[in-house]
């Protein structure tokens, strides 16, 4: 055997062993919140489409429309013929929403933070970043090159204590962290890490990928916080806006810096006018009606309160189990009831703490929540 393949098999092996391994498994997205798979139709919670847009006619429409009138790729970077005016349009109107001078936008969250956190941080910077912060803010810590301290999560005490023991030796300082967590469905405490920023001269950078649209009447999690100071305000367009692409907001020579120097700009191909064009109108729909907006919340809740568990603060709720095999029993065992809940596992949850991950749609019925709510309350004694 080759000897790339013999590590290849071997690694996987040792996955499968821990129940580690994952696969994918071909899935087809239908209008309500259901999809599927094998052949079969479920109602899904595994799905970020928050708010059911990337299924909306109005949104399909809108990027319809923009193939035809502009073709299906962008065609070159933003910095050489990729700057599709929807481009720019969608930046104005993301800038709007967040209340920053300017916005620059990405071909993904991932690129994103990728491409921000090592623009404004290099060797003689450091980087505190949230111990369950997005993978991709870590890969963006990393790539830096600038120290990395990682703080315990949303505790705004230890990241000042750490401040007060790192900060002096560095240069420029970033603070990092999810606004909603994607895996737990908590909100950091926006106003006490802008509080103890600001205290230290550090940037707080946010990534508001699964608030905005969904939290503070669609602004996203910052809107929660209305004295925060955040001069790096990042999200997705891939989840509450059912499109795809990433942002970040800021002042407008913090986004001019990233336009001319981040390398997830220069490097890569614009994102596709039907992204943007699609994300436009699902931005048109959330502002006309911030109470379409609550939906998501409001049916977390009604499951939360249905389960007995702790009041949900996101449109994500967490139901921990412990091992892998117990959260893919779990998961297996609803499946048969016509739900889709996808097991979480290491790494990317921590060892030990596999889970159903809920993602709650504006679309969810009611009684089905409640139905999901009864099945899932047996688990949560077994772990108790
Ligand atoms: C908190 C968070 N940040 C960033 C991302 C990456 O965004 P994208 O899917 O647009 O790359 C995700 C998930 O995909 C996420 O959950």
């Amino acid at each position: 055997m080759h000897s790339l393949d013999a590590f290849a098999s071997g690694k996987l092996a040792a996955l499968e062993a821990m129940s580690l391994r994952r696969r994918l498994k071909p899935t087809r997205r239908l209008p309500g919140a259901f999809v599927e798979r094998d052949g079969r139709r479920l109602l899904s919670f595994s799905c970020n489409d928050y708010l059911g847009l990337s299924q909306h006619p109005a949104v399909i429409a809108a990027a319809q429309a923009a193939v035809a009138a502009h073709g299906a790729g962008s065609g070159a970077s933003r910095l050489v013929t990729g700057d599709n005016p929807l481009i720019e349009e969608l930046e104005a109107r993301l800038a709007r929403l967040k209340g920053t001078q300017a916005c620059v936008v990405f071909g993904s969250g991932y690129l994103a933070n990728t491409g921000v956190i090592p623009t404004f941080a290099g060797k003689q910077d450091v980087v505190f970043v949230d111990e369950l912060a997005h993978a991709c803010i870590w890969a963006g810590a990393q790539l830096s090159g600038a120290k990395v301290v990682s703080f315990p999560h949303n505790d705004s005490d230890a990241l000042a204590e750490l401040l007060a023991e790192h900060r002096a030796s560095f240069r420029h300082a970033i603070v990092a962290t999810d606004g909603v967590f994607s895996m737990d469905g908590d909100v950091a405490p926006l106003d006490w890490l802008s509080a103890v920023c600001e205290a230290n001269d550090a940037w707080l950078l946010v990534d508001d990928a699964h608030g905005v649209g969904v939290l503070g009447g669609g602004k996203g999690a910052a809107a929660l916080f209305p004295d925060a100071e955040i001069p790096l305000q990042m999200g997705t367009l891939s989840k509450a806006l059912g499109s795809y692409g990433g942002y970040l907001c800021g002042s407008q020579s913090a986004v001019d810096f990233l336009k001319t120097r981040a390398r997830t700009i220069v490097y890569t191909t614009g994102l596709p006018p039907a992204s943007a064009a699609a994300a436009l109108a699902a931005l048109d729909l959330i502002e006309a009606d911030p109470a379409f907006a609550a939906e998501p919340l409001r049916k977390a809740r009604l499951f939360t309160q249905a389960a007995g568990l702790p009041r949900a603060e996101s449109p994500i709720v967490p139901v921990i189990l412990g091992e892998a095999d117990a959260a893919l029993a779990a998961s297996a065992a609803l499946e048969a009831e016509g739900f889709l809940v996808v097991a979480i596992r290491p790494p990317t949850v921590p060892a030990g703490a596999a889970r159903l991950r809920l993602a709650f749609s504006a679309e969810h019925p009611d009684d089905e929540i409640l139905r999901l709510a009864a099945l899932v309350r047996p688990y949560l004694g077994a772990k108790a």
